[in-house]
């Protein structure tokens, strides 16, 4: 299930981990951009719902991710491929919460269940496989310092929003050159030293990151159509509601009628006279 694209043994020989990891991800990229939520992004059509709902998903992914990496910074198989002061993103998605939902954002995150499922992913593999964290964080990291770069403006031209308040999850000070960073770190990935089993142990993981990621997308838009159903469902009851006292105002009250009819017999002459 995990592995989409099974990689021989004759394939991998010799080739290094950052081109096969490119490689088996492929059509998993290709899967993670056409999701609804990724589609949205690529239009420019992203709603505060959903850019708020993608900002809490992200924020509890990268706290789970940053943690298991902080603890395995001195693993032989995370300590080439950690770089806190460049890449992380928590403290900037702390930032964009509190841009957007105010001080007390702690309590109003909301999160579906693949997000869960993915954060609990990224703590098993933490405890039990330290050297799998390179794939998640290649998916993470190197897709942000991709792909994000323009999804990053297309946000904030999407939702109006002046300069970079609430969008510092974009934004990485400490990367110069995204290019030549990202150049830097496939050789950090390469030079990891795996056995055989090791690195098919990273590319299956590799592979089902992106799943994850497709999976926290495909709910998170599952919960912006309930949301804006909810909406429009709160508008619509409110009109009814409206409507049946005005009805039953009418109903109730003598006088009322009594001046609407008046009201309605009025307005007839005068259009009478007026069609003269
Ligand atoms: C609107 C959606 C997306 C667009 C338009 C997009 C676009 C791109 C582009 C243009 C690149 C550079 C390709 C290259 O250098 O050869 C890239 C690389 C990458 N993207 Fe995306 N991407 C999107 C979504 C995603 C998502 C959702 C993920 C992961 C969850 C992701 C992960 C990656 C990774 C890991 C790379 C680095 C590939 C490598 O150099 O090995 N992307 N993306």
């Amino acid at each position: 299930m995990v592995s989409e694209k099974k990689t021989t043994a004759e394939q991998m020989t010799g080739r290094d981990l950052s081109e096969l990891i490119k490689d088996v991800t492929k059509d998993s990229h290709t899967r993670a951009e056409n999701t609804e939520l990724m589609l949205c992004f690529q239009k420019a059509n992203v709603s505060l719902t959903q850019y708020k709902l993608l900002l809490c998903s992200l924020y509890k992914i990268y706290e789970a991710l940053e943690e298991a990496l902080d603890r395995n910074s001195n693993h032989p198989g995370v300590a080439p491929i950690y770089f806190p002061a460049e890449l992380a993103r928590l403290k900037t998605l702390e930032n964009d919460l509190e841009f957007f939902y105010g001080k007390d954002w702690r309590e109003k995150v909301v999160v579906p269940t693949a997000t869960k499922r993915y954060c609990h992913r990224l703590r098993q593999i933490g405890k039990e496989n330290p050297e799998f964290l390179i794939a998640h964080a290649y998916t993470r990291y190197l897709g942000d310092l991709s792909g994000g770069q323009v999804l990053g403006r297309i946000a904030q031209k999407s939702l109006g929003l002046k300069s970079s308040e609430g969008l510092s999850f974009f934004v990485f000070p400490g990367v110069t050159s995204p290019n030549l960073f990202k150049q830097l770190y496939r050789s950090r990935m390469n030079s990891v030293e795996l056995t055989e089993e090791g690195k098919n142990g990273v590319l299956e993981e590799a592979v089902r990151a992106f799943e994850l990621n497709i999976q926290v997308f495909d709910d998170l838009q599952k919960m912006v159509v309930s949301e804006n159903t909810q909406q429009k469902n709160s508008t619509l009851s409110s009109l009814e509601n409206r409507q049946q006292i005005y009805a039953s105002m009418v109903k109730t009250s003598p006088l009322l009628r009594m001046v609407l009819g008046l009201f309605v017999a009025l307005a007839t002459v005068s259009m009478g006279i007026y069609a003269l």
